[in-house]
């Protein structure tokens, strides 16, 4: 199936509010029904860059469209207040305002700003008034190797420290042992530490081994309540890729079949171009619809995407296209 997405689609977001995830029981039964097959998936992700979803005269829009989508991060053991305080100017205004002007996107904000437990005092301070929340990655990122009571006092802390969003980190072993039951009461006891704020299951697929642990994985993170299911922390040797998000939308396609509750998607990890977004908004558009290309139920965890998106407006507004964008976007 391939649908066409247009500028007004792009443009006008619609506000609904989807109710919270709440869960369900364990059913071990579904989660080892789930399967992948690889090379099925892999003939799937390989055709996605080269489609054309996104016409090129809506391309503007969708990167707008993009914007809104990311969260945008910086995790690196040098962080600083001066650092996350330039992030969140960013974060408020994401692109120049003449660009903004000329596209009519005047107001354009990120999803989010992701930042360690220690910053999140300061990126609240610094998006005051603007609404955009600030995300904590949690629970021992990366590895999430640390003592249990401790990742669930973290989560505790960041939501104190003023976090809207808590990414945690899973137990990688609880996959790679077919230890579903430890995987749902950890995702369900990080998932009650977050209280009113939402909760972002990081299952680190390049670490799981198969995409039908990440199958597994994504089912067991949804049972137990995850509000999304994101793909990577930026720092395993393999992040977000497309053979893993269609496995990933497809788990939160047949738990929405199943249960009513719309499950967002972060992919994180990696990608850093103008064109590479827009290959995943086409792919949320075309296997999950319309409502889950918005921040509500999609963003992008990304460090540099945002420069790249900004340097393509700039070209369109210009009306200077790189060859090797023109080459890209088809
Ligand atoms: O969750 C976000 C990732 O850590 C960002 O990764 P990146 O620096 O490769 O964009």
């Amino acid at each position: 199936m391939q649908t066409q997405t247009s500028q007004n689609e792009a443009v006008h977001l619609p506000q609904t509010l989807e109710p919270r995830n709440p869960g369900m029981e364990l059913d071990l039964d579904w989660v080892i029904r789930a399967t992948a097959n690889r090379s099925a998936i892999e003939r799937r992700a390989a055709t996605l860059p080269g489609r054309r979803s996104v016409k090129k005269d809506y391309q503007a829009a969708w990167l707008c469209r993009a914007i809104t989508c990311i969260d945008l991060t910086t995790l690196a053991g040098d962080d600083t207040v001066g650092r996350v305080a330039r992030l969140c100017a960013k974060a408020r205004q994401p692109v120049r305002a003449d660009l903004l002007n000329a596209l009519g996107m005047d107001g354009l904000k990120v999803g989010a700003v992701c930042v360690y437990h220690d910053m999140v005092e300061s990126a609240v301070d610094a998006l005051a008034g603007t609404g955009i929340p600030v995300a904590a990655v949690s629970t021992g990122f990366p590895a999430g190797l640390s003592p249990f009571h401790l990742r669930v006092a973290e989560i505790e802390e960041s939501v104190k420290a003023g976090a809207a969003e808590i990414d945690i980190v899973i137990s990688r072993r609880h996959v790679l042992t077919g230890n579903w039951q430890a995987l749902y009461d950890e995702m369900r006891a990080f998932r009650a530490a977050c209280g009113e704020a939402h909760v972002k299951a990081i299952l680190a697929t390049g670490e799981l081994g198969t995409l039908q642990n990440v199958a597994r994985a994504s089912l067991v993170c949804m049972m137990a309540g995850a509000d999304f299911i994101k793909t990577s922390t930026g720092k395993e040797s393999v992040n977000a890729t497309l053979p893993v998000s269609l496995v990933m939308i497809r788990a939160i396609r047949d738990y929405f079949e199943e249960t009513g509750y719309r499950v967002g998607y972060k992919p994180a990890g990696g990608i850093s171009k103008a064109k590479d977004a827009l290959v995943y908004l086409a792919l949320m558009k075309e296997e999950l619809g319309d409502r889950w290309v918005q921040n509500d139920l999609f963003r992008f965890g990304a460090s540099s995407l945002l420069g790249d998106i900004e340097r393509q407006l700039e070209h369109h507004v210009t009306g200077a296209y790189s060859a090797s964008w023109r080459h890209a976007a088809g």
